[in-house]
Parts: C-alpha cells; structure tokens; sequence
C-alpha cells in the first residue's frame, strides 16, 4: 500500500462536514444577519476561523465592539469546543489528509505520496527548473481518481507572474486521458498584480472553499514572493514585508486546516554569500526568510541536473526524511525520468 493509499481510508461524509461549519450555524447562538454578512465579508466563512482569528483582528472589523466580539466567541466555541484530544483522536483525524501526486512516482516517494493537505508545501528553485510545470500538473491531478494519485476536486491558481498556460493544461490533461476542457472548467485561475491583491485572492479562494465545500483540494500561489519583492523594494521596507507575508501565510496555513486543502507555494532563489563554496546547489537559497520557512510545512529544492534531468531535494518535511528523485519535463507535464 503507498503512503497515499494508506491515509485515505474511512473518513465518513458526515466527519468530513465537520470541518465546515458554516458561520450561517452562528444564527442559532443569537448572532444576527447582518454581524454574519460582515464576518463573510472580511472572509471569515466557517465557526473554525472565528475561532482561528484574534479576538484584536476581529475588533478591526467595522461596527465589532468588544462585547459583540466576546458574544461571537462564546458562540463559536458552544459550536466547536476548544480542548484536548488523544493522541488517537489526532490519528484518526490526520487521515483526512489527501495526497495529490506530482507527476513523478519517484519524487512521491520521497513526498510519501505527492504533496499534501492541510498544511503548505514550498517548490523552491532558478528559473526553468520546473515550478511552474509542476504546478500546471498538480491542477490536472488533482482533479483525478484517488488511486491515480488525485483528489477529486477542483484546483485554484493565484499566477503573479503572468505565466499560467491553459495550453500546457490541455496537453496534461490529454497524457492522463482528462477531457482537456473538463479539466480547464475545474480549475479557476485568478492574476494578481500586486501582494495585497493576491491575500485578496487568497481570500476569495477561502470564500469559495465555503461556499462549494469539499470541492476545492488544491491551490497554488505561483510564485508567494514574487510580488512582495516588487512591492517591498528597500531594505528599509524589509520588516513591514516580512509582517505581511507573515499575515498572508497564517492566512493560506487557516485554509489548508480548514478547508482540507493541499497549498503548493512557488519560490524563487537567490545567491547566498554564506554558502560554502563546494557545493554548487548550496549556493542558493530561498527568499522570504525564517518567516516563509517556518511557515512551509514541507520544503523542495529544485535543480536542474544533467541534460533533461532535474533533481529535487526535500529539506524540510515533517515525517519524511531528506532525499533526492529525479524527474523531467515533458509535453505531459512532470514526469519519472526515462533514460
Ligand atoms: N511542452 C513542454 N514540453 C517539454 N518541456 C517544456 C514544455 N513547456 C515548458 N517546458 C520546459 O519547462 C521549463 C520551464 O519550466 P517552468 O516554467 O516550470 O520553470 P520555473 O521553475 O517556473 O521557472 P521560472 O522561475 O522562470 O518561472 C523549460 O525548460 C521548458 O523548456
């Protein structure tokens, strides 16, 4: 049984709701209409993320006295307790996780099954090395079959760099035997043209988690800093930056709890002086910082190797050790390498 197999088994229907309360659910905990329209509006969909923001960011809201936030969270938790669960309990929720598979079988393996639920994944890499492809595939995958390594949903795309290609989706689709214009239906694709736009996408992408539950399973941020870098140009401007991308990560980190929803982030390097010197890959390293690093749950390294090859390297992985797998760039997308 492949690690993938082996977390998706029986979690009923009923369990999976769980996870959804709709805020509309507040209405019975004598939360007016109008207070929920306001929460949606400052994309706070479900009782979870009621939960998940501060009693402080929810006062910014207009009209939110102090009185009105505490009877807001009295509400919250009658519906969804916060306490302690055994260790068995945690177990038992952690196969809800979903695997959706990269293309190469061999870079799954290292993943334990390809890139999942719940938490964020960062691809990290020069240019051409294959992030982008990458994430053009998992959109098609994850729309498939569970045991062809897919998820059965839909995938969002946040492009910030004007590079997202139906054509390529077309092709993918083709080469895992998808109606190529299926596939384009399942996935909404968004542009963002500056860092607060793309935490508004987030947003809407959280709005739309709520609303079509259970159907979205994937999204990517192609690339997360790409615009912050534009946008947050001086050193000077470095902490604000920083503080924002903290906020738009917490954010993308709520989703993938809530919603179930596997997030693949894309990132670009940069040369690090500090690396030694003998190993050529070493000398790159990540922009975005300690905050981006913590913030992913799961990290790759991608290079380019020897004439089509390309090498990726997962550094950081919660219950996966460090390795190495080999993958391509075909016209189907990423793949195990042939030759
Ligand atoms: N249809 C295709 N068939 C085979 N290879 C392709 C195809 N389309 C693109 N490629 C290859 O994919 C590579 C570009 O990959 P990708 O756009 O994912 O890079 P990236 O890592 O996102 O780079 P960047 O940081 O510049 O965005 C190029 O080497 C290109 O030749």
């Amino acid at each position: 049984m492949s690690p993938a197999e082996e977390f998706q088994d029986d979690i009923s229907a009923e369990e999976e709701e769980e996870l959804f309360y709709d805020i509309d659910e507040l209405q019975n905990h004598g939360i007016g209409q109008a207070d929920i329209q306001k929460l949606r509006a400052a994309g706070i969909c479900t009782v979870t993320a009621v939960q998940m923001w501060t009693r402080r960011n929810l006062l910014k809201i207009k009209g939110f006295s102090e009185a009105k936030v505490d009877k807001l969270k009295e509400a919250a938790t009658k519906l969804c307790p916060a306490s302690f669960n055994t260790a068995m309990e945690v177990s038992h929720q952690r196969k809800r996780v979903i695997h959706v598979s990269t293309g190469s079988k061999a870079l799954d393996v290292i993943l334990g099954g390809g890139i999942c639920s719940m938490s964020l994944t960062e691809a990290y890499g020069e240019f051409r090395c294959g992030k982008t492809q990458m994430a053009h595939t998992m959109c098609v995958v994850a729309q498939l079959p569970r045991e062809m390594g897919g998820a059965e949903g839909k995938a969002a795309y946040i492009d910030t760099e004007g590079t997202f290609r139906p054509d390529r989706i077309r092709a993918i689709a083709e080469r895992f035997g998808v109606d190529p214009e299926q596939a384009l239906e399942n996935i909404i694709v968004a542009r963002a043209y500056n860092s607060e736009h793309q935490y508004e996408l987030i947003q809407k992408v959280e709005q739309s988690c709520a609303e079509e539950k259970g159907v979205y399973k994937l999204l990517v941020v192609d690339s997360i800093m790409a615009l912050f870098r534009v946008d947050y140009s001086g050193r000077g401007e470095l902490s604000e930056r920083q503080q924002k991308l903290n906020i738009m990560l917490a954010r993308l980190a709520r989703l993938s709890e809530q919603f179930n929803v596997a997030v693949f982030l894309t990132n670009q390097v940069q040369a690090d002086p500090g690396a030694s010197m003998m190993f050529a890959a070493a000398d790159k390293k990540p922009v975005g910082g300690h905050i981006l690093a913590h913030a992913s749950a799961t990290r790759i390294f991608l290079r380019k190797g020897r004439g089509e090859e390309r090498v990726a390297k997962l550094l950081d992985s919660p219950d996966m050790a460090e390795k190495e797998a080999s993958y391509q760039i075909t016209e189907g997308g990423i793949s195990d390498l042939t030759s």
